[in-house]
């Protein structure tokens, strides 16, 4: 048997994911994109699917756990690395892959080390072994305090406990159904729950495509929060409902299966992509527009209109640790205008009568609560249809004024859900 050493200009195996996990971090922080967006051009060249989720892996529990790898790191060094060192950063993905992902920490040092090619990595080192040799463990996961502070003096302390817990713990997956009545013969099939008929949920996430009955079609991933606004305008039998800002098409899909004759635009022809082959795979029908809201004409007004608006994305932030660190107030303040000019030109659709239902996956108030406020104070045309609690899943009622806010906390011995606001509106007659 012979032993092949690899040639002095082979790359170290196992660093081109750290690289392409050094190069997302540096997109999300320095740059503002989101994971997602900076996966692609951060993971080119790499062929291995396993390299490039291991890469977007410890990216995400870098994120996940960031203020607490801060302050571990700080403990060790006598003065405090500059917030954006490359030092730091590497130090954080050593620290993610040993204390999170369990990789043996000599396999992280021969790994990650060579990201300070040229640098400082004697201190990395230095820092990372006199961790390891204290015993550290992982703090409990805390929210970066800019973010705390935020949601803090919004919903108060005991939503910001729940939402640094919730950042700890892997999420659920919910499956939302076409035909509800296949909720509880699917939820035992699969060993689920279900919070609401047409709703399952499984423990964890994993390879969506192996999950059981996936190309046959009968479910989509959806988080129960996000099926919520669409079950606000119940079923129809035929009835036309503008879907707008509907890409990649679960609110779409939950329409078109609810007998709702669905037109459903947006103004990302790479997302509407999305859309179809959604539609295609769950055999569901709608019309596709590909337009901006704001210059586009129906031909008619519609009997109902859901605007589920682009927002800062924060209430999927146990999905998307990103947004904790792209979102600051400016960027809030700019999706609230967008927000308020993209719902009130979304009320023009609507027939007398008809309903107009508002929602965001946000946790900043100023893109729901008071996006709503403020068109209603200035439009006499619509006034609030309350929700009803028995509209949705236990653990969840709505506000005094029948709009609904979901929060980190609720339904937390069932796994939890994302943050969303959504409110039902009527065209009065
Ligand atoms: C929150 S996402 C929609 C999610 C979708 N409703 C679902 O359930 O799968 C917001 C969408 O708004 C679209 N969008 C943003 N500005 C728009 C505009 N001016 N006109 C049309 N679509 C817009 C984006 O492309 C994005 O797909």
């Amino acid at each position: 048997m012979t032993t092949q050493t690899p040639s002095p200009s082979a790359p170290t195996p196992g660093l081109p994911a750290r690289q392409a996990a050094l190069r997302m971090l540096d997109a999300v922080m320095r740059r503002g994109e989101s994971l997602d967006v900076a996966q692609h051009a951060a993971c080119q060249g790499i062929d291995e699917r396993s390299d490039r989720a291991l890469a977007m892996a410890i990216a995400g529990e870098v994120l996940r756990h960031l203020p607490g790898l801060d302050l571990m790191i700080d403990s060790m060094t006598r003065l405090p690395l500059a917030d954006d060192a490359k030092a730091r950063m590497v130090l954080r993905i050593m620290l993610a892959q040993t204390l999170v992902l369990e990789t043996p920490p000599h396999a992280t040092i021969a790994t990650a080390l060579p990201l300070l090619q040229g640098g400082p990595r004697k201190l990395a080192h230095g820092v990372f072994g006199s961790l390891m040799r204290a015993g550290v463990t992982l703090p409990a996961p805390e929210l970066p305090p800019a973010t705390a502070h935020r949601w803090r003096a919004a919903w108060g302390d005991a939503m910001v406990e729940a939402a640094a817990a919730a950042l700890g713990t892997p999420p659920p997956l919910d499956l939302a159904l076409a035909d509800a009545a296949a909720t509880d013969p699917l939820a035992a099939e699969l060993g689920g729950i279900s919070l609401m008929p047409g709703h399952v949920r499984l423990p964890r996430g994993g390879a969506v495509e192996l999950i059981p009955g996936f190309e046959e079609g009968g479910w989509w991933v959806q988080d129960i929060s996000a099926s919520l606004p669409a079950r606000l305008l119940g079923p129809s039998r035929g009835a036309h409902v503008l879907d707008l800002c509907a890409a990649p098409g679960g609110k779409t899909m939950q329409l078109a299966a609810s007998g709702w004759n669905v037109t459903a635009l947006d103004n990302s022809e790479k997302r509407l992509r999305r859309l179809r082959q959604n539609l295609k795979r769950t055999g569901l029908e709608a019309q596709t527009v590909t337009a901006n809201l704001l210059e586009w004409r129906p031909d008619a007004l519609a009997d109902a209109v859901l605007l589920d608006a682009p927002c800062s994305a924060t209430g999927i932030f146990r999905r998307h640790p990103d947004v904790l660190y792209r979102i600051a107030p400016r960027h809030i303040e700019e999706r609230a205008e967008q927000q308020a000019v993209l719902l009130e030109c979304a009320s023009n659709w609507v027939k007398p009568g008809g309903l107009l239902v508002y929602a965001v996956c946000s946790l900043e108030p100023e893109e729901g609560e008071a996006v709503v406020d403020q068109f209603l104070a200035a439009d006499s045309r619509f006034e609030i249809d309350p929700v009803r609690a028995d509209e949705l899943p236990e653990g969840v009622t709505p506000d005094a004024q029948g709009r609904v806010r979901t929060l980190p906390g609720m339904l937390v011995d069932a796994g939890g859900l994302d943050g969303f606001f959504m409110a039902r509106l009527r065209c009065k007659g």
